[in-house]
């Protein structure tokens, strides 16, 4: 008998920024720093977590990306065939850039695709968002550029936005972890209906922004009561950067999904050196050391490449 050698294949899949302020579990934008899954299939089931940033994360079936993959097969009804799983990332863990929904998005496209495609791109955002707990961090990561979207017993529903021409974004990354658990453990468990008012008018109004380009109205319309207070004593610097950023050049900031990473929207056109000065004065005055990122708006989304 003659043994047919299946093609490896590649997904990529991007880092994404979620909530943007007062878009709670429903807003989010995807980053330029990618987790990638190649997949060749063979004979036994190997997965390899490559690169230091994954050195604590399970070599075998356990590990996030490869049960995002059983769980594509799950859905689909098949057995998963054994292949070879090498996982790689650029982006940091818990750092609220979504890793896991990366992790989670690149498993189910992988398993999708090594099962000969059976979920449609909509079952697959379904799937992703209702196994992470909300869409704001999965919609970006599958779809790229600004997603709003929401997710109820019905399903997933979402809007792509194109980013507005020139809106850039700087990261401040601390050098240390924030489970997302942790994070949303903090919360409150109900609001007033002032703050739900609240809310809700500020995520339309930036989500209207987002879409039309009205770059003037990010800093009021990025106001949120829901988290960033909660969270702001696991984050030291979030209070400072959230009432000082604007003053520094940038059009708005934010907690980066559950912390500690902070997002400053800013001119791409314009330098950024006053807005980094201004983050390292506030990390160093807290003790704190990370890096600074400028970057773009992905736009790509997840991407399946043949050939490995
Ligand atoms: N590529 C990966 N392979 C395996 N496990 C991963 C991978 N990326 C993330 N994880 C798992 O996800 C955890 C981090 O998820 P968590 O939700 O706490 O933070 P995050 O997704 O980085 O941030 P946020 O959800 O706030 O954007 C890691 O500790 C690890 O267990
Ligand atoms: N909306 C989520 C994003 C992090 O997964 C949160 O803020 O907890």
């Amino acid at each position: 008998m003659r043994e047919v050698t299946l093609p490896s294949f590649t997904v990529r899949t991007p880092a994404s920024s979620a909530n943007l302020g007062p878009g709670f579990d429903s807003l989010g934008l995807s980053l330029p720093l990618f987790t990638s899954v190649t997949v060749t299939p063979q004979t036994v089931t190997e997965v390899v977590p490559l690169g230091p940033e994954l050195a604590g994360t399970p070599a075998d079936e356990r590990n996030y990306v490869y049960r995002a993959m059983l769980l594509a097969a799950g859905r689909a009804g098949r057995e998963l065939p054994p292949a070879r799983v090498e996982i790689r990332t650029e982006i940091p863990l818990a750092r609220g850039l979504g890793s896991s929904a990366a992790a989670l998005v690149a498993g189910l496209v992988a398993g999708n695709e090594l099962l000969g495609r059976p979920l449609s791109d909509a079952e697959v955002l379904d799937l992703a968002a209702r196994e992470e707990g909300h869409p704001d961090n999965v919609a970006p990561a599958l779809l790229g550029g600004i997603v709003v979207a929401t997710l109820d017993k019905r399903g997933t529903h979402h809007v792509r936005l194109e980013p507005p021409p020139h809106l850039g974004v700087t990261v401040l990354i601390p050098d240390f972890e924030l489970s997302t658990h942790g994070a949303r453990a903090v919360l409150p468990g109900e609001y007033s209906r002032a703050d739900a008012v609240h809310a809700l008018s500020h995520a339309a109004l930036l989500a209207a922004a987002l879409a039309q380009g009205r770059l003037d109205l990010l800093p009021h319309a990025m106001q949120d009561r829901l988290h960033q207070s909660w969270r702001a004593p696991l984050v030291p610097g979030l209070s400072d950067i959230l009432e000082g950023a604007t003053g520094h050049g940038a059009l708005g900031a934010a907690l980066s999904g559950a912390g500690p990473t902070v997002l400053c929207f800013h001119d791409a056109r314009e330098e950024t050196a006053k807005l980094h000065a201004f983050l390292r004065e506030v990390m160093e005055g807290h003790g704190l050391t990370g890096r600074m990122l400028d970057l773009p708006i992905e736009t790509g989304g997840t991407v399946v490449r043949r050939g490995g």
